[in-house]
């Protein structure tokens, strides 16, 4: 049978001090034999946006897998985002994105901390330890850019260039005109332009008093792999999207005050998810710029994690339960073929066409 080219996994995070001072206790069971969550009910019966909950103690849910509050960030690698990356550097594309309310973890799985890499780092890693074990027949070219998504306006994290648009040549993937790309040749350098990216945006942040938590950040990998074949250089383009969304709590119980048009860029998400979900003939990708850069994970034209993070408290009851409600949806997306990436055959003074 065919795998999946888009795959779900859960995570739910240990209590943190300021929870267990409080007396919280998680109501998260995850059991990764099963590759099962389940969310029990909290002791006193809650009245939620669906109305009173009757008499059901918990709610389970199945993804391709799940990590409790044990599981590292390393283990997240091995098993669920190295298989990505590894896709990636054989030359199809792939996306990586994280998802779930504010505080549930996404930065501490995308990025990590010093104890702890996240899947970044850990990619950064993978990707030239797989270059060096390469013949010298075969050889990369990489570059890398980081942009922000907030308020549907698209920011370059690092050359600050604010506003970008996106574009499309007939015939072509979509692109951000004026994308700043960064060559980068050790994984190193890939670091720094996160880490460039990252403090660009605090400043950012603090100079427009805007939350971090909706804005939606994307780290775009592009490589390029060549390999002579019999004297004919064949190369092949591929692109690692590394996304760490806004947080996804709905705005009558954000704690910040905001337009609707902040989290336009969610609310697209969630139709696309179950117009494609439910095999609509019409996916509005084309509603919100998130949608748009996103419409290759989504489509078949790429490997793609969803990651729902979610916090293990029963006070985030309903966000715990929507986080997972969003990620079955995308589980229900059918499977669409992978889109092979073309590979193109050049002449040995040949250079690759430039990617988009
Ligand atoms: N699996 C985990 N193990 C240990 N600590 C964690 C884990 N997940 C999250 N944390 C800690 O919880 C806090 C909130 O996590 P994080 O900042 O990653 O949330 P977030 O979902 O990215 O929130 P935001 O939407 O505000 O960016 C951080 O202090 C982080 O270190």
């Amino acid at each position: 049978m065919q795998e999946d080219n888009i795959k779900v996994i859960s995570r739910c995070r240990p209590l943190n001090q300021r929870e267990i001072q409080t007396g919280a206790h998680s109501i998260i069971y995850c059991n990764k034999n099963l590759a099962q969550v389940s969310v029990k009910l909290p002791d006193r019966k809650e009245q939620t946006s669906e109305g009173q909950i009757e008499g059901e103690q918990t709610r389970s849910f199945q993804f391709d897998a799940v990590y409790g509050e044990d599981a590292t960030n390393q283990e997240l690698f091995n098993e669920s985002f190295r298989p990505i990356v590894q896709t990636v550097v054989e030359g199809q594309n792939g996306c990586i994105f994280a998802y779930g309310q504010t505080g549930a973890g996404k930065t501490f799985t995308m990025s990590g901390n010093g104890t702890q890499p996240g899947c970044m780092p850990s990619s950064f890693n993978y990707i030239f330890e797989y270059i060096s074990q390469q013949p010298s027949t075969v050889s990369f070219s990489i570059k890398a850019s980081y942009i922000e998504i907030y308020n549907e306006c698209i920011t370059d994290l690092i050359s600050q260039q604010t506003d970008l648009r996106i574009r499309q040549k007939p015939e072509q993937a979509i692109y951000i005109e004026n994308l700043s790309e960064h060559s980068c040749g050790t994984k190193e350098d890939l670091q720094k332009i996160l880490e460039k990216g990252y403090q660009n945006q605090c400043i950012k942040i603090t100079q427009m008093g805007q939350c971090s938590a909706r804005s939606h950040t994307m780290f775009i990998i592009k490589l390029e792999k060549t390999e002579v074949v019999n004297g004919e250089k064949v190369c092949k383009l591929s692109t690692l999207k590394m996304i760490d969304l806004a947080g996804s709590e709905r705005p009558e119980i954000s704690r910040f005050k905001e337009p609707m048009m902040i989290n336009k860029s969610l609310a697209s998400l969630y139709v696309v998810v179950s117009k494609l979900a439910s095999q609509a003939p019409h996916i509005p990708y084309r509603d919100s710029q998130l949608t748009r850069l996103m419409q290759d994970a989504l489509d078949g034209n790429s490997k793609t994690v969803l990651m729902a993070l979610i916090s293990p408290v029963s006070q985030n009851y309903e966000e715990i339960l929507s986080t997972l409600r969003f990620a079955d949806q995308v589980k229900k997306i059918p499977n669409q073929p992978l889109v092979k990436v073309e590979s193109k055959q050049l002449a040995a003074n040949q250079e690759c066409p430039e990617q988009k």
